[in-house]
C-alpha cells in the first residue's frame, strides 16, 4: 500500500459539512487533503431532464441498501463534489430558538442540544452569506432573531403563487418567502447566473447557479495552493495507533489501488448514513464494536424527518416558472387543541409530467381516471407541488448497521400524528385556497399524497450525535469524537434531534462552527 504523508488535515467528503469546513480553512495555509469518493458531477443536458434525473434516477449511487426486513432498495443518495447539495432545492432554514431544547412532542421527547441557539447565530449568518441566501426577515412568525438581515432579497413569488400566498393570507396564515440558496438577480436578470427555471429542486444545476457545496465552497477552496482534492477516492477504513487514541491512517481506494494518507487530523464529512458507516466499518482490537464507539451510539438515533409531498391539482392552470417560493410555519408549534409540534410546509420544485410516474406512481392511475382527458402533462401544468416534513425523534432502535459488509438502514418512523394532523391540516386549507379563489376548481379538489419511502434519505441526520457525556453521545461539544483525540465528525452526524425545519444550513453553520476550532488547534 502506498503511503502519504505530507498533511495537516484530511477532511473526507464534500457535501455540505466537509466541503464548507475545506472552504474555511482553506486560507490557514495548512496542508489539506480532501478525498472525496465521487467526482464532479458532469454538466450535460441531462442535468435538466426530468426523465433522466427522476426516473432513471441518473444521479443516484447504485448501491442497494437493506431494510428492516432484509428487502434491498436503491438510497436517493449521490456521491459527487458537493455531496447531496448538487441535487437540494436549496431551501436554507435557520433551527427555531426553542429547537435547541427539549421539545414535548405527541409521541415523546426530542432531546435539547447541549449547545443553544446563541452559540450557532453568528454562524448561521455567515452560512447564509456564504451560500446566497435570499429571504425576508420578520415574515415568519416562528423566525428566530437575527443579528442581521438576509443577505439577498427574497425570491419573488410569479402570479399564480402569489395568488396562493395571498389566499393563505386571507386564511389567517402567515406565509413566507422561503429562504433560498440560489444566485438569482431579480434586478439585472441579463447578468443573474440563476434563470429562474423549473428545473431546480432535485436537479443539479447544469448553470451552476445554485449555492451548492462544489459550486459555493470545494472549487474556491481549491483555489489555494494547500489544497489538494482527489476525487474517486473512496476511505474504506480507518486506522488507529496501538493506544486506539489515534487515527494514523486513511485507508482510500482510488482506480482499484488501496492508498494510505496520515495527517495529524482527520475528519469525516461522509453524510449521516456513511459517516457512522465508515467508522463501524473501522472496528479494530481496540475499538471491537466500531471506532469512537465506546457508547454504542454509532449508527443509532437515524433522523430523516417525516416527509409528505402533495401533489395539489387544479382546473387553474399553474403557468409559474420557478415555484419553490411559498413556506408557512402556522402549525410548526401546533393549534391550539394540539399544542405540540406539527412541522413545516414549503413548496417542491415544480411538478413536470416526467417526474409524476417517478414520485406518485400508486396514486397516478386514480389520478388520470379522475380527470379524464388530462394527460401527465396537463397534470403537471395545472399541479402545484408542497412538501411538508415533520419531526422523527431520536430513537436509539433507528439506526444504520452493518451486516456481513451489508448496509442496513433499520428505521421505524415515529411522531406520524403530527405529521398525519399537517397533511389533514393542509388538504383543508388548499381546498379553501381553490374554493374562494377559483368558481371553476374542480369541486372536489384532488390532492393525491405520496408519503416519502425509505429510500428517500436526503434529511439523514443524527447517527454520531454530539453531547458532554461519553457515554450517551458520540461527539463531544467541538464534534471530535470523545473516543478518538484526532478525530472529527462534521456532516449532518452530530445532531441530537433534528427539529422540523430542513438540515443544510444548520450543517453548514455547524461546519464554520467547527472549523474556528480546528483553527485553533492546528495553531
Ligand atoms: C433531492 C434532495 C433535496 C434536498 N433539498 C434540501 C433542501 O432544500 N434544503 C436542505 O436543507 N436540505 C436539502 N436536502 C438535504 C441536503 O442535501 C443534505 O442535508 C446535505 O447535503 C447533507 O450534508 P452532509 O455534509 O451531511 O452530507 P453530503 O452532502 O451527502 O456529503 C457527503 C459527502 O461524502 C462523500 N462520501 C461518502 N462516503 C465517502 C467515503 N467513504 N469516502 C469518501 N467520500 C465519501 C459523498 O460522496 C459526499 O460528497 C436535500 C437532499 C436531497 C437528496
Amino acid at each position: 500500500m502506498t503511503v502519504n504523508t505530507d498533511y495537516d488535515i484530511i477532511i473526507i467528503g464534500t457535501g455540505a459539512g466537509g466541503g464548507t469546513l475545506a472552504h474555511r480553512l482553506a486560507p490557514t495555509g495548512k496542508k489539506i487533503l480532501i478525498l472525496e469518493r465521487g467526482s464532479f458531477l458532469p454538466r450535460e443536458k441531462a442535468n435538466w431532464n426530468a426523465k433522466e434525473v427522476y426516473q432513471k434516477e441518473r444521479y443516484h449511487t447504485d448501491e442497494m441498501w437493506y431494510n428492516l426486513g432484509g428487502k434491498s432498495f436503491r438510497p436517493g443518495v449521490g456521491y459527487w463534489v458537493g455531496g447531496n447539495t448538487k441535487v437540494y432545492g436549496a431551501a436554507l432554514l435557520r433551527m427555531r430558538e426553542q429547537d435547541f431544547d427539549t421539545v414535548a412532542h405527541h409521541e415523546g421527547v426530542s432531546s435539547a442540544w447541549p449547545l443553544k441557539y446563541r452559540d450557532f447565530e453568528s454562524y448561521y449568518t455567515e452560512a447564509e452569506k456564504l451560500y446566497n441566501v435570499h429571504g425576508l426577515q420578520g415574515e415568519d412568525p416562528t423566525e428566530p432573531p437575527m443579528s442581521e438581515g438576509y443577505p439577498h432579497p427574497p425570491v419573488s413569488h410569479e402570479p399564480r403563487m402569489q395568488d396562493m400566498s395571498d389566499g393563505f393570507r386571507q386564511q389567517g396564515l402567515h406565509p413566507f418567502h422561503l429562504p433560498l440558496g440560489i444566485k438569482l438577480d431579480e434586478v439585472n436578470p441579463e447578468f443573474s447566473p440563476c434563470i429562474r427555471c423549473n428545473t431546480c429542486d432535485g436537479f443539479p444545476c447544469l448553470v451552476h447557479a445554485k449555492a451548492d457545496a462544489d459550486v459555493n465552497a470545494v472549487r474556491p477552496a481549491q483555489q489555494h495552493n494547500n489544497v489538494t482534492l482527489i476525487t474517486q477516492a473512496k476511505v474504506v477504513r480507518l486506522h488507529t495507533s496501538a493506544s486506539g487514541r489515534e487515527v494514523t491512517g486513511v485507508e482510500t481506494e482510488i482506480e482499484g489501488q488501496s492508498q494510505l494518507f496520515t495527517s495529524d487530523t482527520v475528519v469525516v464529512s461522509c453524510g449521516a448514513i456513511n459517516s457512522a458507516l465508515l467508522l463501524l466499518r473501522s472496528a479494530s482490537d481496540q475499538h471491537p464494536d466500531g471506532l469512537a464507539n465506546r457508547s454504542n451510539q454509532v449508527g443509532r438515533n437515524l433522523m430523516k424527518h417525516l416527509a409528505t409531498a402533495i401533489l395539489a391539482l387544479s382546473t387553474k392552470p399553474n403557468p409559474a416558472v420557478y415555484q419553490k417560493t411559498i413556506a408557512i410555519n402556522d402549525f410548526y408549534w401546533g393549534e391550539p387543541d394540539f399544542p405540540y409540534p406539527m412541522g413545516q410546509i414549503q413548496n417542491t420544485g415544480n411538478v413536470l409530467g416526467d417526474m409524476i410516474p417517478a414520485e406518485t406512481p400508486a396514486v397516478l392511475a386514480p389520478l388520470v381516471k379522475l380527470v379524464p382527458g388530462f394527460g401527465l402533462e396537463q397534470i403537471a401544468s395545472h399541479s402545484t407541488g408542497w412538501w411538508l416534513q415533520s419531526e422523527d425523534l431520536p430513537d436509539p432502535d433507528n439506526r444504520v448497521r452493518v451486516m456481513d459488509d451489508k448496509v442496513c438502514l433499520e428505521y421505524k418512523p415515529n411522531n406520524t400524528k403530527a405529521h398525519d394532523r399537517l397533511v389533514q391540516r393542509w388538504i383543508k386549507v388548499l381546498e379553501t385556497n381553490d374554493h374562494s379563489m377559483q368558481p371553476f376548481i374542480i369541486p372536489m379538489g384532488i390532492y393525491p399524497r405520496n408519503s416519502i419511502p425509505l429510500q428517500a434519505v436526503g434529511h439523514q441526520c443524527g447517527t454520531c450525535r454530539l453531547g458532554e457525556d461519553p457515554i450517551t453521545s458520540v461527539l463531544d461539544l467541538n464534534c471530535r469524537t470523545h473516543d478518538v483525540d484526532n478525530l472529527y465528525v462534521v456532516d449532518g452526524s452530530f445532531f441530537p434531534s433534528n427539529s422540523g425545519v430542513n438540515p443544510t444550513l444548520t450543517i453548514i453553520a455547524n461546519a464554520l462552527r467547527v472549523a474556528d476550532h480546528l483553527q485553533d488547534r492546528m495553531k
